[in-house]
């Protein structure tokens, strides 16, 4: 039997455990089917810093999950162990030594399926070798308001702007099942979406759902995604500033948090494989608002991990 959160009518909720969603930690138990591990990195930014808050804050904003989704009729703290790995120690000061830390410590966890909070995202690049390093190529569906395949930023090629480039070149993606969802705004040139392209990406844009609603993407996005393994990296600036005001790179004309939970959902017998929630900076969040759909995506992760678990029936 895994052993779920606290009993919030025994004990407040505010006065439980600072873990995720009040779930025991990594040491608590014997094993652990999967891991939310925080990754307080932001070394990587090209704007507003802070994303190195994000974990501790996704966490606190998470003390009112509850424990059954009835969106996707699971539980899922039930049916898996799920548990609070902490944090990862990474340095601040040094990009190529912080990706190589997350890398070995990502690579410990063979057994255990990770959901990790960000940190900016370029965290995504070590998590993507680490997965790949066991599953071969991987599909991917990104959401994020950016491409995050630009090349490099004052000659810097590991950067937030940079992890979906750097994972195609270096073999890690299934070029044929990649894609981004949630893309708008200004781009550098148009030459962006070209070069995107031949890195295996294909785009469904924030206002595709305005044309066609949540099941017309969800229908393109499973389509895309197959039947191989699957990578969830969701950047929260996918989200309209409206929904998502605590981030640290803000376009407008973005996702609803109910667009984004209803597309996720959509993810349920595909082959996940790992997940990330990155891009959280708590000093530009008013009344937790970023944190609580931060929390409400990586909750909806673990249903959908927890209904692949129980067998799923389209
Ligand atoms: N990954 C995030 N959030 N942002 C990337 C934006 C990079 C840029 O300003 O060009
Ligand atoms: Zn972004
Ligand atoms: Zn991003």
């Amino acid at each position: 039997m895994p052993i779920g959160p606290v009993d919030n009518s025994l004990i407040p909720r505010y006065a439980g455990p600072p873990t995720f969603a009040q779930l025991p930690r990594v040491d608590q138990v014997a094993g652990a089917d999967v891991a939310v591990l925080g990754v307080p990195f932001d070394s990587g930014v090209s704007y507003r810093p802070g994303a190195r808050f994000g974990p501790a804050h996704i966490r606190a904003a998470s003390k009112l999950l509850r424990p059954y989704n009835p969106a996707l009729d699971v539980a899922p703290f039930a049916v898996q162990q799920v548990v609070d790995a902490g944090d990862l120690a990474v340095n601040p000061f040094d990009i190529g030594e912080a990706v190589a830390t997350i890398e070995a410590a990502a690579r410990t966890y063979r057994n255990t399926k990770l959901l990790t909070l960000g940190g900016d995202h370029t965290i995504a690049l070590p998590l993507l070798r680490a997965v790949h390093a066991t599953h071969g190529p991987i599909g991917v569906v990104h959401f994020d308001a950016h491409l995050d395949t630009w090349d490099t930023y004052f000659g810097e090629p590991t950067t937030h702007g940079t992890p979906f480039r750097r994972a195609s070149e270096e073999g890690l993606l299934d070029r044929e099942r990649c894609l981004h969802v949630g893309i708008r705004g200004p781009l550098y040139a148009a030459e962006d979406l070209t070069a995107d392209g031949v890195l295996g990406f294909q785009v469904i844009r924030a206002d595709d759902y305005e044309t066609g609603g949540v099941a017309d993407v969800v229908a393109r996005m499973r389509r895309r995604l197959g039947d191989g393994p699957v990578y969830v990296s969701v950047d929260i600036d996918v989200l309209d500033p409206a929904h998502a005001p605590g981030t640290g790179t803000p376009e407008a004309g973005g996702l609803t948090s109910r667009e984004l939970l209803n597309t996720l959902r959509g993810l349920v017998g595909l082959d996940v494989i790992g997940a990330d929630v990155v891009e959280v900076a708590p000093a530009y969040d008013h009344a937790e608002i970023t944190g609580v759909a931060a929390s409400h995506v990586a909750f909806e992760l673990l249903s959908v991990l927890a209904r692949n678990t129980t067998g799923y029936r389209p």
